[in-house]
């Protein structure tokens, strides 16, 4: 029998991008993919912008492919992360030949805390004046993104990560963060480099390749994601995967770009790697790496969309990834 991928399009961009990368799923293996709504649109015509039944099914699933949701992104990908229990969403964000970058030497993965910070959600109005949020972490959560992290080095031959916090100002809350990071680290015997996050911010600027492995908490790890976007092209090209124990969801790091949603130009390339980080956690390494391969060919070779300095649509650089596909 063959596998089921659960398939949310979303709104904006998210129904160009997410057909691509589906096409190209089609391409290398034999999967059933099961359609599922969320998002504004969703939310227009029901009220709910996450029906249970979506829920429920990414829940049950061994994998979901994601696009992206408008203004109920909080709504949406907040509740869909702890549907699969995620502990970690892994942002690989690298720059590719041929592709002009900022910082070409850029070769970085995000190790972002996923379910807790201020994500967590606890916010209030108290008055006219004044609205607070609780910032929620967790030893346990903190513990489980660094053993993560941990078998992540080991698995790439790398000695050791860098943990970004600021434990300087929020002591009990980054504070508990670092310490739980670096205690699962010192116990594996795996190296860690502390290192504050404005101070990350400007470094990695300067010179990404002195960062490799970054672990941060969520909020960190969401803005300096897209910051390490800028620095290879933009969010076209940035793919991710919502970890969990026994499930997962791939979603690119982009939103649904409403500037050109609709006019057929959105870079699909986040999409289809993503999808490709799937492919590696259903068991298909190797079809993972011929994506991963057709997209590089066409990241260098071209054709590319109007992000990257092109002309072409989403739909022509589909057609070249599937054609370069071995
Ligand atoms: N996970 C999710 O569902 C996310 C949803 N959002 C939602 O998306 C909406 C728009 O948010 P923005 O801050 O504008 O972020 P965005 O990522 O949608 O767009 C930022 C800029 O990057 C460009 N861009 C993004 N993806 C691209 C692609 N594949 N190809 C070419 N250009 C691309 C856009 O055209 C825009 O200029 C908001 O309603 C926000 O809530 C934002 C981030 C994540
Ligand atoms: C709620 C989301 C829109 C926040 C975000 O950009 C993300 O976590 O990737």
């Amino acid at each position: 029998m063959s596998e089921e991928i659960v398939v949310i399009e979303g709104d904006g961009i998210g129904r160009e991008v997410v057909p691509a990368a589906v096409s190209v799923l089609e391409a290398v293996g034999d999967f059933e993919f099961v359609a599922a709504e969320a998002g504004d649109a969703v939310k227009e015509a029901t009220g709910e912008a996450l029906p249970q039944e979506t829920y429920d099914t990414v829940a049950d699933a061994d994998a979901t492919l994601f696009g992206a949701a408008g203004e109920t992104a909080a709504d949406v990908i907040l509740p869909l992360r702890t549907a699969v229990g995620s502990f970690v969403n892994v942002r690989p964000a690298r720059a590719y030949p041929g592709v002009e970058a900022v910082r070409p030497e850029t070769d970085l993965v995000f190790l972002r805390e996923n379910t807790e910070g201020v994500y967590a959600g606890h916010e209030d109005r108290l008055s006219d004046d004044l609205s607070t949020l609780t910032r929620v972490v967790t030893t346990s959560a903190s513990e489980r993104l660094a053993e993560y992290a941990c078998e992540y080095v080991d698995e790439q031959g790398k000695k050791g990560f860098q943990v970004v916090h600021k434990a300087n100002v929020m002591r009990e809350t980054d504070g508990r963060f670092r310490d739980a990071v670096v205690d699962v680290a010192d116990e594996a015997g795996v190296e860690t480099e502390e290192v504050l996050m404005d101070a990350f911010a400007t470094r990695v600027c300067l010179d990404p390749t002195q960062f490799d492995v970054v672990v941060c908490p969520n909020l960190a790890g969401d803005v300096l994601s897209d910051l390490a976007a800028g620095l290879v092209g933009g969010l076209g090209l940035l793919p991710s995967a919502n970890v969990g124990p026994d499930n997962a969801l791939f979603e690119p790091v982009h939103g649904t770009a409403p500037d050109i949603a609709g006019e057929g130009v959105a870079n699909p390339s986040a999409a289809i790697l993503s999808a490709a980080m799937l492919l590696d956690h259903l068991g298909y390494g190797d079809e993972a790496e011929n994506v991963r391969t057709a997209v590089e060919s066409v990241l260098e070779d071209g054709p590319r969309t109007a992000d990257l300095g092109g002309d072409a649509g989403t739909e022509e650089v589909t057609t070249a990834v599937l054609d370069r596909l071995d």
